[in-house]
């Protein structure tokens, strides 16, 4: 990669109207189900990032049939059974949902595979799924004892598990449950902080069951599942990037259109509203994902402190988030946090050195940052450190500095938003 781009400040505010692409969680989990399920599912709004790409690649190679077509995504299910035997290496590419959610499937095939991403998957801590999945009875390890990529997989007949959650994850539930789907007898995991539930709604929505009782979600083994017709939300995540810059760049006022709005994933609303930002979120009604539209306006922030359950809700917005709070009145204190180390890079650092590096005052604490605002902002030379959630931050955050800001790196943009600086232009132009 290696390229530079150079980001100046808009002659005027955001304005008009904007629909951001679909959500990456969702997208993932739809090719994933309509692989297993029997029958055709249809994807509309699916996210083309190459995290969600990365996906429908590593299905191929277990031989399912998946057509990628202008506006929707087809996928050609023929149930657990017909997944084959790769014959080659499946490559996740940048992709934490897709490395881990696939173990979970795997672990059911009878079959050997072999699970590699790129340098940043090669870091991130795998035995959180490893481990359960090794007490339901699948043979699975890799580099370090089962911790890290390359992983090799082989699969076969699961005994369900009971399995408390040691971290707020819903990739590793996502990875147990659909363990879980496939085993024998009725899977229960138990979830120490709520974290998002696409996967529990896609079980339903391709006609499988599974329950909730407080903390503890249960899912009965040997389900056959449906085709479906998936109806993919605007990505809140992708969302927040707009939201941020039409709160913090003076004169704006910008409307994003079907955002998915799924409880366990809007906390970078609540917080917006408790900063004092001048937002309305209009609900549509229907059934399925929660979804609307977020009309946001340039606004007076003041600091505040998050962490707690809140945390899992806006964990990938946390970058974002840290920009705006340096146009808040105060200091804001983000804490219980650090998930964010284990993420494509340590975004406590990288989010730290990088807003640094653009006149912030931000510190970074052993579970989050400190910032203290509000600060002008000024032109550097910044490096997304090959992560799009921190590619993005930089480029929100040229739009309110005094001189031009050089993004090194901005390619890493794609991973969840391939038409990002396109759509911001339909904003500032
Ligand atoms: O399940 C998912 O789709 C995701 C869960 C979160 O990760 P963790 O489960 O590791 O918190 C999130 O950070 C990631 O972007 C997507
Ligand atoms: C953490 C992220 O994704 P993943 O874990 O799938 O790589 C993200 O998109 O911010």
């Amino acid at each position: 990669m290696g390229n530079k781009l150079k980001l100046s400040k808009p002659e005027q505010g955001l304005k008009g109207e904007l629909q951001v692409p679909g959500d990456k969680s969702i997208s993932h989990r739809a090719v994933m189900f309509g692989s297993v399920a029997v029958g055709r599912t249809t994807i509309h709004n699916f996210l083309m990032g190459e995290d969600c790409l990365s996906t429908i690649s590593c299905f191929r190679k277990l031989g399912v049939n998946i057509d990628i077509h202008t506006d929707k995504v087809t996928v050609e299910g023929n149930g657990w059974d017909s997944l084959k035997e790769p014959t080659e290496v499946l490559d996740t590419g940048n992709s934490g949902t897709t490395t881990r959610l696939m173990m979970g499937i795997l672990s059911g095939r009878p079959f050997h595979s072999v699970l590699i991403g790129d340098e940043s998957i090669a870091k991130r801590p795998m035995k959180r799924v490893t481990d359960p999945l090794k007490l339901f009875g699948t043979a699975i390890d890799g580099r370090d004892e089962g911790n890290f990529t390359p992983l090799s997989i082989r699969g076969g007949s699961l005994k369900a598990i009971r399995y408390k959650l040691p971290v707020a994850s819903a990739q590793v539930k996502s990875a147990i449950l659909l363990a879980g789907l496939q085993a024998d007898g009725m899977t229960e995991v138990i979830e120490p902080q709520r974290t998002r539930d696409h996967t529990e709604k896609m079980i339903l929505e391709f006609g499988g069951e599974i329950e909730r009782e407080d903390d503890t979600i249960k899912v009965r083994g040997r389900q056959v599942l449906r085709g479906a017709e998936v109806y993919v939300p605007g990505d809140i995540s992708s969302a927040a990037f707009f939201m941020t810059a039409a709160a913090i760049v003076p004169d704006s006022r910008i409307t994003l259109k079907n955002v998915g709005l799924n409880a366990t994933r809007t906390g970078i609303i609540e917080v917006m509203k408790r900063m004092g930002a001048s937002m309305e979120v209009m609900e549509t009604p229907g059934s399925g994902e929660r979804i609307g539209n977020i009309m946001l306006e340039t606004s007076e922030l003041q600091a505040i402190e998050i962490g707690g359950d809140l945390i899992p809700s806006l964990i990938d917005e946390i970058p974002v988030i840290a920009l705006l709070a340096t146009q808040a009145e105060g200091t804001t204190v983000i804490k219980d946090a650090e998930e964010l180390k284990v993420k494509e890079t340590n975004r406590i650092d990288a989010v730290v050195r990088e807003l640094k590096k653009l006149g912030a005052d931000i510190e970074a604490t052993d579970d989050g940052m400190i910032i203290k605002g509000k600060k002008s902002l000024r032109g550097a030379e910044v490096h997304s450190w090959g992560d799009h959630r921190i590619g993005m931050t930089l480029a929100v955050a040229s739009l309110i500095t005094d001189s031009p800001v050089y993004v090194e790196d901005a390619d890493a943009i794609k991973i969840s938003y391939p038409r990002f600086f396109e759509d911001l232009r339909k904003l500032v132009e």
